[in-house]
């Protein structure tokens, strides 16, 4: 698995396992691969424990890797005794010297993991994940460091919900420095190595300010609760500028003072900037289904403000994870983590390097771990062990090179382990000073036995020789020895009178606490007496115990008064009567040998008695549960009433805006049309107005042109249909004629009835004057023409060639007496046909009722047709129209030739008068005779017939 043959060779290397590494790990399976290393899961062949095995490749590539891998070893060494920090456990050196490898406990999965597997976490769980969290970071930040890298993927989990944060890559001191220092650091940090995550990024990284608190983590924390909630990440940013637009949206407006509070930078103006605020994007909406202690949290940690934010020790108070508070919540470091290389300087490559190893191969002199010849220390790295031990008491910090403690020790408070810690310390101390000292004693020792020793008798004293090699490198020794002991005592004074500060402190908080203890224990022995005292109460027997055991015993209760007789009985001899006062330690005596001696019985009763008890204080816990949970209910049921009267208020803004932006369209829409119709401003009127007015006149105007065109449209088409119709009936409109030559029989009759001509019809060119040869010649022609086309007329008809039946039957109708009159009325011409049985009788005036008949032809005619097309709603609409129109047009034709009739009368008269009667009517028929019979293309047939119908009333 480490070694795969499918991958590149610069792939291959970073899965690459060292070979001692694989000697002692069984490499089984790839956890996850971060941005500078992979993670196996192991068994440890040596202890066959499962190990998580984090290999970092290339470590130490150039100062950022070497410090980011210094800085993981580092702060992980100072955190492994909190619960709820990944331990390391162990950390070797590659043989190529360039990778590194750390062994972690194993944990089973991430968080990242358990919230993309979907609705694992229920809401217990949430809490339970944020306390652990939360008190992890309250410990680092207790030791004043910072993660930095807070995100779901680094931190991990287990089955039993227990949580450890890891990856501590990008954590760093946050030193109490001067603050340009500060500033310069800042800026270093932020712009070169600060790479973290940017969708659990602070605002005030991601504008590049320079305000660095301990909030970044919080703000991580916010994120993280926030993803937990919604199942997916609240603030999913494409680039920078998108993430912090992002979360200008969501939360509420930005201020002034947050952008102060940020401190002014090149990006807080992005915070300024304007941001279109979407409803649905902000905080509340995002967290809509979620509790309100679980939105408590969230907003009070997404904060701006990175000094508004919530601080981990309030945070383990808030409720969403208060609940869970145990002794762990209390850890804290009380000093500040210093790394020994400092945190706030970039060292080059092969300090941290060197550094690393060095303390590497001081943990491990046994060092089954190194994997390859471990690097000589140095005499400056000796001089670091040195420096790694050292506790300064004025800056209030310590080492973090601790030697490693046993489960047992980790497992005990902080206060126990920091003692522990001091003593080892100067156990250590104390062990190297021994140490140094018996080498400086041997050497003096050595030196002044070389003084001591005689100098050889041949050799003058002037001449003695320099004092022997070994003496002098014997007294270098010493003065080097003195020279070191004096700075180890000053510190082993210094570390011992902080242990003796401490243990004292200690001493005297036990002593507080056993005092305490002690008067606890007292007001519990009272305590249980009272309740002795209640449990029985019979009078008598109180007055027997009053009279064998004095005061005291007069509370003893009447069920133990068997036993408790045979007790005082046994008793009484020995003691001593106590009246007035008796000690505590008799009755507590008295009440336990008495209790040996309670029957069954009284057991019973007892026993009875403490179940009332609890069952009395379990109702009233019930009484309070119920109280607590009636007002929760009632907390709830506000708010949501509140949440449903927003929300109403919401809707109620939707739709007004919404409102508002029609109108907006509208208008618009309006303005285009108002330019494309290109109507001119009506100056007299304010602006607004005038583009209302103009815009609703150019609408109406063309509203009005559109109407006009399709009624031009609808006149076309009736022109065609018209065009159609007489096409279609052209025969019948040829038909026609018939009238002419009808009208030209008629007068005729008239004529000869009314021969003063009333009834205003010309007589025919040529007809010469009434008596005459020619007239009457005429009048046979007339006659013999008549009866042609009566003839014709009625052969037509006999064809049956007309669909129109009441059109045919009128004109049957209205010249059937003609008919009647050729025919000698010997039969009808309609006998056996459609209108037989309407046969007209010789007796009757059918002039008459034919004229009754004509007027409602029309109507007549539409039944007729309602009749064969019943499903024609349009078309009977338009026969209604057209039927409309004739009547219109035929009154107007009645009246017209009421006029004329009024005319011709008047102009006869006048003629008649001057004697020039047939001279009018010569000049009457020439105007007919030239213009012929008449062919109107768009006469209708109705018409016609009205118009015979016409001249036949006039006859
Ligand atoms: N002790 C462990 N037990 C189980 N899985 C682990 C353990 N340590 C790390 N992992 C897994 O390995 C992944 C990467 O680990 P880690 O974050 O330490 O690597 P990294 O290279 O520093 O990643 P990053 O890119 O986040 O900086 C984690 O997300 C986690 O899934």
């Amino acid at each position: 698995m480490a070694n795969p043959t499918n991958i590149p060779a610069h792939e291959r290397r970073i899965h690459e396992l060292d070979q001692t590494v694989e000697r002692i790990f069984d490499v089984r399976k790839r956890l996850g691969k971060g941005a500078y290393g992979i993670v196996w899961k192991a068994t440890d062949r040596r202890q066959k424990n499962t190990v998580a095995l984090k290999k970092i490749f290339d470590a130490f590539r150039d100062e950022t890797d070497a410090q980011r891998t210094y800085r993981e070893v580092i702060f992980l060494r100072a955190f492994r005794h909190h619960p709820n920090i990944i331990r390391l456990v162990d950390v070797f050196k590659a043989a190529n010297n360039l990778d590194f490898y750390l062994v972690f406990e194993f944990m089973e999965s991430d968080l990242h993991n358990v919230i993309k597997k979907g609705d694992v976490l229920k809401d217990i769980h949430k809490r339970f994940v944020m306390y652990q969290l939360i008190n992890a970071i309250k410990y680092m930040h207790s030791g004043n460091v910072i993660h930095r890298d807070l995100k779901p993927s680094n931190i991990l989990i287990d089955s039993k919900c227990r949580l450890k944060v890891a990856d501590f890559g990008l954590a760093r001191t946050l030193s109490s420095k001067r603050k340009a220092d500060y500033d310069a650091l800042d800026q270093e940090g932020m712009l070169t190595d600060y790479v973290a995550t940017r969708w659990y990024r602070a605002p005030e990284i991601l504008v590049a300010s320079r305000s660095y608190t301990k909030g970044i983590d919080m703000w991580g924390l916010g994120c993280i609760l926030g993803e937990m909630i919604r199942q997916k990440p609240l603030f999913q940013g494409t680039s920078t500028v998108n993430q912090i637009e992002k979360i200008v949206t969501a939360l509420p407006d930005v201020t002034q003072r947050d952008i102060d509070s940020i401190g002014a930078s090149f990006g807080s103006v992005l915070l300024s900037k304007k941001i279109h605020r979407d409803r649905r994007h902000s905080l509340d909406e995002m967290l809509r289904n979620c509790c309100d202690d679980a939105i408590s949290l969230v907003k009070s940690l997404l904060v701006l403000n990175p000094h508004l934010r919530l601080t981990a020790k309030a945070a383990i108070q808030h409720p969403y994870v208060s609940r869970f508070r145990t002794a762990s919540a209390d850890m804290e470091l009380r000093v500040d983590i210093q790394p020994p290389l400092r945190d706030d300087v970039r060292y080059g490559v092969d300090q941290y390097r060197n550094n690393l190893y060095d303390m590497m191969g001081r943990e491990s002199s046994s060092s089954a771990r190194t994997l390859s010849n471990a690097t000589p220390s140095t005499p400056s790295n000796r001089d670091d062990s040195v420096k790694t031990v050292r506790v300064t008491t004025r800056t209030r910090t310590a080492s973090v090179s601790q030697a490693t403690t046993s489960p047992a020790e980790r497992k005990k408070e902080p206060y126990s382990f920091e003692v522990t810690q001091t003593r080892r310390k100067i156990k250590l101390l104390v062990s190297t000073s021994k140490t140094k000292a018996k080498e400086t004693n041997r050497t003096e020792n050595a030196v002044s036995h070389a003084h001591i020793a005689p100098p050889p008798a041949a050799v003058p004293a002037a001449a003695a020789p320099a004092p022997p090699a070994p003496r002098k490198s014997g007294e270098k020794t010493a003065q080097k020895c003195r020279h070191n002991h004096v700075p180890i005592q000053r510190e082993l004074a210094a570390v011992a009178a902080v242990a003796r500060r401490k243990k004292s402190t200690w001493q005297s908080q036990a002593q507080t606490q056993g005092k305490f203890h002690a008067e606890a224990k007292a007001q519990v022995q009272a305590l249980l007496l009272t309740q002795k005292i209640n449990i029985d109460g019979s009078p008598a027997r109180m007055r027997q115990d009053n009279h064998t055991h004095g005061q005291t015993q007069a509370t003893v209760p009447p069920p133990m008064n068997r036993s408790l007789r045979k007790i005082s009985q046994e008793k009484k001899p020995k003691e001593k009567p106590h009246k007035a006062e008796v000690s505590k330690p008799t009755v507590v005596t008295t009440y336990h040998r008495r209790e040996r001696y309670l029957t069954a019985e009284e057991r019973m009763q007892r026993r009875q008695l403490e179940i009332q008890q609890k069952k009395e204080e379990e109702k009233v816990c019930q009484q309070q549960i119920e109280q607590e949970h009636e007002l929760r209910v009632s907390q709830r049921r506000r708010m949501t009433e509140n949440y449903r009267l927003m929300e109403a208020e919401r809707d109620q803004l939707e739709e007004m805006a919404e409102q508002e932006a029609q109108a907006k369209a509208y208008k618009e829409i309006a303005r285009k049309v108002w330019k494309l119709t290109e109507r001119k401003e009506d100056d007299s009127l304010p602006k607004d107005q005038k583009d209302d007015s103009t815009i609703l006149n150019s609408c109406a105007s063309k509203c009005y042109r559109e109407r006009i065109s399709h009624l031009e449209l609808e006149m076309e088409k009736c022109k065609e249909q018209l065009v159609d119709f007489v096409e279609e009936h052209r025969d019948l409109l040829n038909y026609d004629n018939l009238r002419y030559h009808l009208e030209k029989l008629q007068p005729l009759k008239k004529d000869s009835e009314h021969e003063d001509g009333d009834d205003g019809r010309p007589l025919p060119e040529g007809s010469g004057d009434p008596g005459s040869q020619s007239y009457e010649n005429f009048l046979q022609e007339q006659e013999k023409e008549r009866q042609r086309q009566v003839q014709e007329f009625l052969a037509r008809d006999e064809t049956n060639e007309y669909d129109n039946l009441n059109l045919d039957n009128a004109y049957r109708a209205k010249y059937y007496h003609l008919f009647r009159d050729i025919t000698g009325g010997s039969s009808s011409p309609d006998s056996g046909r459609r209108d037989s049985g309407s046969e007209p009788s010789p007796e009757r005036d059918y002039s008459r009722d034919y004229a009754d008949y004509f007027p409602n032809y029309s109507d007549l005619e539409e039944d007729w047709k309602e009749q064969a097309h019943p499903v024609e709603p349009r078309r009977q609409h338009e026969r209604t129209e057209k039927s409309r129109r004739m009547k219109e047009r035929l009154e107007d034709q009645r009246q017209r030739r009421d006029r004329l009739l009024a005319q011709q009368k008047a102009s006869r008269k006048q003629h008649e008068e001057l004697g020039l009667h047939h001279k009018v009517h010569r000049h009457h028929h020439q105007h007919h005779a030239a213009s012929g019979p008449r062919y109107d293309p768009m006469r209708l047939r109705e018409h016609d017939i009205q118009e015979a119908n016409f001249s036949t009333e006039l006859i």
